[in-house]
């Protein structure tokens, strides 16, 4: 059942072909990162040392792992919540409600965690299951992203997503079909995009650290500062969680295999590679260039954090007092657009202080091996990607004041770069 509007949106990512080809490229990817990084040569590109067998991949205690962890992380996000947050205006003039509790799962979790270590709970174990469970983890997205194709047969129009509704079925699979899914209350786009994987990313890392513990008598600063580094990310995403509502994941994408895959594999076990690298390949590290690392993670945060906030606070309340004195120029439909500030500086300058993060994430590891860069390298991939279907969102909705801003600000993400 292809939407009228749907046949028309120009299909992103290659089409049929390519959604097709990333779907078995992110998957084998992940793989291929989880052999290397603890093979001997930790080479990035070339093959991996040795092909797993199924019994590496698979095993039904840790798909309970997983489906545990799954029922805690949702049950958490059933507990009541400090405030409900209400969504951008959708195509039938209604609003969806979010529970803003991230924050408070995300300590739930570590005063759980924390106890059962605590217990005897062997967390630094999980360091030694990542393989299977991330193959595991993969067959689950699979299987969920069939359901949500499935759910979307029985979604009304307006709530289809203005992308994955093609009528081709590869393509709407990868794209996601409905934009919010719900069961009751439960939005389970919301809920992947913040919770099991990103939590789940911090608590690798921790099994990472007291493995690093348990084989060298305690871990190193290099693990400390990417531990301190990412746990301050995702903290910082869950404080601010209801700053998601607005960005182009929950407003425009469809929740399938590509968003669900993102949030369930790909978040978790690729972002942890400079921790795991750090326990296979230990790096020395001196106080004069971890100070110069945390000096660089600090600056790039400090650019993400005020570049995001000023535009939240900015489309939340543009006469706030923060963002009352900014140049604007207004636009067809009512919004203005931010020319000053950060805004003004280049048209991503939240990109550029994420992208100032991850290169801090993999200083840490020393420059000896390509494989703990990785995840700047997709970064930047992903971003320049990013900005430009931004690009033509922006156009397409601002027409003559989005040409307008890009006169003013003619540098996307870096400034006199690019
Ligand atoms: N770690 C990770 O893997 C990833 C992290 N991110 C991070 O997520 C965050 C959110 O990113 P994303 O959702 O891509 O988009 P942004 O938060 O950058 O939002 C883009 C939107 O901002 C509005 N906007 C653009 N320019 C202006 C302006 N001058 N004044 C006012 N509003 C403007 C437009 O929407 P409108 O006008 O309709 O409000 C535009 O569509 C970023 O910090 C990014 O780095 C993103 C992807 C992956
Ligand atoms: C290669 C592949 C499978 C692509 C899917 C992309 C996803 C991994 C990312 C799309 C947008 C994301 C965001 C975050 C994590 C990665 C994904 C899901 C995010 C939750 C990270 C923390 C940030 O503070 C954020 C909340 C702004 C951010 C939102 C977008």
């Amino acid at each position: 059942m292809a939407s009228p509007q749907g046949l028309q949106a120009p299909q992103e990512f290659g089409g049929p072909l390519g959604a097709a080809a990333l779907m078995l490229l992110l998957p084998a990817t992940t793989l291929h990162l989880l052999l290397a990084v603890r093979s001997g040569p930790a080479r990035l590109l070339g093959p991996p040392a040795h092909l797993p067998g199924l019994s590496e991949l698979w095993s039904p205690r840790v798909l309970l792992l997983l489906l545990t962890w799954l029922g805690l992380q949702a049950a958490l996000y059933l507990l009541p919540a400090r405030k409900v947050a209400e969504g951008l205006e959708l195509k039938d003039k209604s609003r969806l409600r979010y529970p803003i509790n991230g924050f408070q799962a995300l300590m739930l979790t570590v005063l759980l965690v924390g106890l059962g270590v605590s217990g005897g709970l062997p967390l630094g174990a999980l360091a030694e299951m990542l393989l299977p469970l991330a193959s595991v983890a993969t067959l689950t997205t699979f299987i969920f992203s069939v359901l949500l194709y499935m759910k979307a047969q029985v979604t009304p129009t307006s709530g289809l997503a203005p992308r994955g509704n093609s009528g081709n079925l590869l393509y709407d699979f990868f794209m996601g079909r409905e934009l919010n899914p719900r069961i009751g209350s439960f939005d389970f786009k919301y809920f992947f995009e913040l919770r099991p994987g990103l939590i789940g990313w911090v608590l690798i890392n921790l099994a990472l650290l007291l493995r690093e513990a348990e084989l060298r008598g305690s871990p190193s600063l290099a693990m400390w500062l990417v531990n301190g580094f990412q746990l301050l990310y995702v903290g910082d995403a869950l404080w601010y969680e209801e700053a998601v509502l607005t960005t182009m994941d929950i407003t425009h994408e469809g929740f399938g295999f590509m968003l669900a895959f993102g949030d369930l594999v790909w978040v978790p076990f690729t972002y942890s590679l400079q921790a795991h690298f750090l326990l296979y390949h230990p790096q020395p590290l001196g106080l004069p260039r971890a100070l110069l690392i945390c000096l660089i993670n600090a600056a790039g945060y400090y650019i993400f954090r005020g570049a995001n906030s000023q535009k939240n606070t900015f489309r939340k309340n543009p006469s706030d007092p923060s963002v009352a004195g900014l140049e604007t120029i207004p636009t067809a439909t009512g919004k203005r657009l931010l020319v000053s500030g950060w805004w003004g500086m280049v048209r991503h300058p939240n990109y550029l202080g994420d992208l100032i993060m991850a290169l801090a994430w993999s200083l840490p590891c020393g420059t000896s091996h390509l494989l703990p860069y990785f995840y700047f390298l997709y970064f930047i991939v992903l971003l320049v990607h990013r900005e430009a279907r931004d690009e033509l969102h922006c156009l397409q909705k601002y027409g003559r004041a989005w040409h307008a801003y890009c006169q003013r600000v003619p540098y996307r993400i870096v400034p006199y770069i690019y």
